[in-house]
């Protein structure tokens, strides 16, 4: 069975809201030996303050699950130290996995069994599962409880893993990539759950390629690429020094002297702006367009956005990114 779950161990220590879930320093992942040798992971600080909510994100391949992997206790770090509520993850996994509800990148349950009966059989391995009822209520799954696994959407088995990750009210939540595949509705009921479990004092390590949902969900975000952490704060801290944006199509002969605007980009007939002073460039943009009787369709403005600083990463053009 793929995921691993156990419910909080009554005589836990608790971690005061102030300490570091996860300590990670200088971690290093390689995987095989040799001339084929290939570093993951290549010096990794990571610290996940109790009670809090962090968002690994990061492009294909940048190393997300191979350091989600360390901290879980499932493979050992080829360099660095790894502390997680304390402890050391695979000296002291068997404490660990009373304490911490863990969500794979890929996990498998039969397909024979129902919804409920996975969920029924899932709690059975924990000390204090909560209500199988109240699960598939929080995760909307109630009217498929009684439908085969192996009959469910990609949607309906990712959110029953979810159930089965959050079931035992873990103290630690690390979720790999938990609403892939889930509709908006899906997605945000999962948003929900996890800021409550944060609310309620647990702490929360997730990946995520929705740039939206890191923002909407995570205290703080940690970006990785090519196998190094490149940018680490708040979502307003990221974004901060990079320009807003005003997309819009229908209008081609712009005047070149728009207020604060830095930068015209012109794609397959849509328009976008970027600008150091948004409201002034949106003022400008608006008096032009009425003036010259012009519709500016589809407009859209927004703040400098986490999307800019992650393609500026990706393309390697991010200070300090390596290529
Ligand atoms: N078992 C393995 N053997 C060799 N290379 C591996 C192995 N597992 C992962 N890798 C490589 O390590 C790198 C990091 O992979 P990892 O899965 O950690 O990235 P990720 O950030 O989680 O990516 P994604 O967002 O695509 O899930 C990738 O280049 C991947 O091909």
């Amino acid at each position: 069975m793929a995921i691993i779950q156990a419910s909080r161990a009554p005589a836990a220590p608790t971690l005061s809201s102030s300490a570091s879930a996860i300590e990670v320093r200088g971690l290093r992942r390689t995987y095989g030996r040799g001339p084929s040798a290939y570093e993951a992971v290549r010096g990794v600080d990571l610290e996940v303050a109790a009670g809090s909510i962090t968002a690994l994100l990061g492009t294909n391949g940048a190393g997300k699950t191979s350091t989600l992997e360390v901290i879980e206790g499932l493979a050992p770090a080829t360099g660095g130290t790894v502390s997680v509520l304390g402890l050391d993850p695979v000296a002291d996994r068997g404490t660990l996995r009373r304490r911490t509800g863990v969500l794979l990148q890929r996990s498998g349950f039969s397909g024979d069994l129902t919804v409920r009966e996975t969920l029924r059989q899932w709690g059975g391995t924990l000390t204090a599962p909560r209500p199988v009822d109240e699960m598939l209520a929080l995760l909307s799954l109630h009217e498929r409880a009684d439908v085969r696994m192996l009959a469910l959407s990609g949607g309906e088995a990712r959110r029953v893993e979810v159930a089965c990750a959050l079931m035992g009210s873990p103290e630690l939540v690390i979720l790999d990539e938990p609403t892939t595949g889930l509709d908006p509705e899906s997605r945000r009921a999962v948003w929900r759950v996890v800021s409550d479990l944060r609310d309620g004092g647990a702490t929360v390590l997730l990946t995520t390629h929705y740039l939206e949902e890191a923002e909407a969900l995570a205290d703080r975000l940690e970006i990785m690429h090519a196998g190094r952490i490149v940018r680490s704060g708040t979502p307003d801290e990221i974004a901060e020094g990079h320009p807003s944006t005003i997309t819009f199509s229908g209008a081609e002969d712009l005047p070149r002297d728009l207020a604060g605007v830095t930068r015209i980009v012109r794609d397959h007939g849509r328009t976008t702006l970027e600008t150091d002073a948004l409201q002034r460039s949106l003022l400008d943009l608006l008096s032009w367009a009425q003036h010259h009787e012009i519709t500016l369709e589809h407009l859209d403005a927004r703040t400098a956005s986490l999307e800019a600083v992650f393609l500026s990463i990706a393309d390697g053009t991010e200070p300090g990114s390596p290529r």
